[in-house]
């Protein structure tokens, strides 16, 4: 008898799963708006200028040795002070436990089991909506799932005073999972201002920030900037967790390069921390892989390769900026009767663009454009050759 007779089809994933479907798309009108990836305006992947020139300089390297099971350390000291500080005083104080990962994803899954081991009674709480593998991630870890108002389907904005009575509700000591900037799938980020009331109120409730930062740079074009929310639950002198992917800033996505760090009480308790995370990572991958934490540290460790990536990264982030007001000028030229002005003030790769599904389902059908069945654009997707074609879609079916 057949061993796996009993396993049924996995459902489709909803964003993957869009991709599946343009591609098998025969249309030459097709747009793909689905995938959180970057195209540049001819609708065409990057690869990095920084990255083009890491990949000349490591060319025949005869280096293929295992990393350690926390990967590569220059390269997490480098990430780190991207998301901390370049002076961040608990690097140098050695209070920040951290491992190279999986990119954001293993970034995330690890702090989860790190979760359920160590704080086994735990919960988190997340935001809805938020990145759909999210809640697999937390699931498959075993940690049980609240969630807490974040999206205001009527302004198309944060729903500030929901998120803030579910916070103020939430038991003492809650963990709470927060995107760092650019959230995925609204692009609807809290002020400066509403991310310090945020950190007050956690510091009152003394509750556990977990932060995923799979964006920085791409919403302002200036990672410094981008980590703002976390510089500020620093300064209140919050302990948290930081889940960092190049996947996106550096185009990095299939070399899967990213960082989980948690700050400590003392450099003690990091290494602790750091043991137990690499005692997890070993029966699920045992040690990261090396290539890409090449590139980044050859990238973020050369003055010249830095600042060239850091205009690249503002390149891309001004492109989908620029491409957001576009699509709403040319939306209101058709006279569409409804407000996208969200479209404008949302930040980030991803546009909530408040499309029905049945109005998505239209868009495939009728103009064979795809999107996650949720109304997020990804707006990377977008550009100066399919912004006007989009426009009248949209326009055509929510007129
Ligand atoms: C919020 C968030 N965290 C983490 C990640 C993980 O990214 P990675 O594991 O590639 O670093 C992603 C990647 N999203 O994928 C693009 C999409 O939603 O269409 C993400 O959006």
């Amino acid at each position: 008898s057949s061993w796996w007779k009993s396993v049924e089809p996995a459902p489709k994933d909803p964003i993957l799963g869009v991709t599946e479907a343009f591609l098998a798309d025969p249309s030459p009108e097709k747009v793909n708006v689905g995938v959180g990836a970057y195209r540049d305006d001819n609708g065409k992947p990057v690869v990095l200028e920084c990255v083009r020139e890491a990949e000349k300089r490591l060319a025949g390297s005869t280096f293929m040795e295992y990393l350690p099971m926390g990967g590569s350390a220059k390269m997490v000291d480098l990430t780190l002070k991207l998301a901390y500080g370049d002076n961040s005083e608990f690097i140098k104080d050695k209070r920040i436990a951290a491992v190279q990962t999986l990119s954001g994803t293993g970034a995330c899954r690890l702090f989860a089991d790190f979760q359920k081991r160590f704080s086994p009674g735990s919960q988190i709480y997340i935001p809805v909506p938020t990145w759909s593998n999210h809640h697999n991630i937390w699931k498959d870890a075993q940690v049980p799932q609240k969630t807490y108002h974040y999206y205001h389907p009527e302004t198309k904005g944060l729903d500030f005073s929901a998120l803030m009575d579910d916070v103020k509700n939430a038991p003492e000591g809650s963990f709470f999972l927060l995107h760092a900037c650019a959230h995925n799938p609204t692009g609807v980020d809290p002020t400066e201002e509403q991310w310090r009331e945020i950190s007050q109120l956690f510091k009152a409730k003394k509750h556990f920030a977990f932060f995923d930062m799979a964006y920085q740079g791409f919403a302002s074009g200036d990672p410094a900037r981008d980590a703002k929310s976390i510089r500020i639950f620093l300064e209140d002198g919050h302990h948290i967790g930081i889940s960092q992917s190049y996947a996106k800033n550096m185009g990095l996505y299939g070399q899967r390069v990213g960082c989980l760090s948690v700050l400590c009480e003392d450099p003690k308790q990091a290494v602790a921390v750091k043991s137990q995370l690499q005692q997890l990572a070993r029966p699920m991958y045992s040690n990261p892989p090396l290539h890409g934490a090449q590139l980044v540290s050859t990238i973020l460790e050369d003055p010249e390769l830095k600042s060239l990536w850091l205009k690249e990264v503002k390149v891309m982030a001004d492109r989908i900026i620029g491409m957001r007001t576009t699509l709403r000028e040319s939306l209101e030229k058709l006279g569409s009767p409804l407000s996208w002005e969200h479209v404008t003030k949302q930040i980030g790769m991803f546009c909530y663009s408040g499309l029905t599904p049945e109005q998505v389902d239209r868009l495939t059908s009728e103009y064979h454009i795809y999107m996650t069945r949720n109304g997020r654009i990804s707006m990377a997707g977008v550009t100066t050759g399919n912004v006007g074609y989009l426009a009248n879609a949209i326009h055509e079916v929510t007129k």
